[in-house]
């Protein structure tokens, strides 16, 4: 598995109390779905860098405490590259959401979330993050719609997989 070509992603998720912040991104990959804030971490910066900085160009918010909760290993059938998305929690944030050109932001409560607009491995592995439960999982995909594979464990290893370090 080393071997394949990695693609190191974040994903945040801002939280209040039986609220969570969503996006709805308006272009590029997942365009028209509802997800988390975060993108491609770039060379020279760390996953939990590049975390905060995606959930500011996306969204306007400022989060100096991230929570690393969860790691899922994406792969797509004909493929060789694995995505690898590290999840990160926080309740602790400045600044109010904006709309910016990549993401509409909205509040949702934790019982009316638009899994139908959304990437179809999240109904999966959300409970887990809602209830902050550090989890690992890995879903195989064909085109962007069908999952052909998968599986969920509640760990996370200290470390992950990429030559960067989760600082
Ligand atoms: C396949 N199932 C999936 N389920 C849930 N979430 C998924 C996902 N696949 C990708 N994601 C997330 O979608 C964002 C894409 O980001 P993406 O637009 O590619 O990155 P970035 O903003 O750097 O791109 P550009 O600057 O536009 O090139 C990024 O948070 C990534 O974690």
């Amino acid at each position: 598995m080393s071997e394949r070509l990695r693609k190191i992603l974040t994903l945040v998720f801002v939280r209040e109390p039986g609220k969570i912040l969503l996006g709805l991104k308006k272009r590029g990959f997942g365009c028209g779905l509802w997800n988390g804030f975060g993108g491609k971490v770039e060379k020279n910066e760390t996953i939990l860098q590049g975390a905060k900085r995606e959930l500011v160009e996306e969204c306007g918010i400022q989060a100096d405490v991230l929570e690393r909760i969860g790691l899922i290993n994406f792969e797509f059938e004909n493929d060789p590259v694995i995505m690898e998305v590290h999840v990160f929690l926080t309740f602790h944030y400045i600044g109010d959401p904006v709309e910016t050109e990549e993401m509409k932001p909205e509040w949702y409560k934790d019982g009316e979330i638009p899994f139908n607009q959304m990437w179809p491995d999240d109904k999966y592995w959300f409970p887990y993050m809602l209830q902050k439960r550090k989890f690992e999982a890995y879903f195989l995909f064909k085109g962007m719609d069908t999952i052909l594979d998968y599986w969920i464990k509640e760990s996370l290893n200290d470390c992950c997989s990429s030559v960067n370090k989760i600082i």
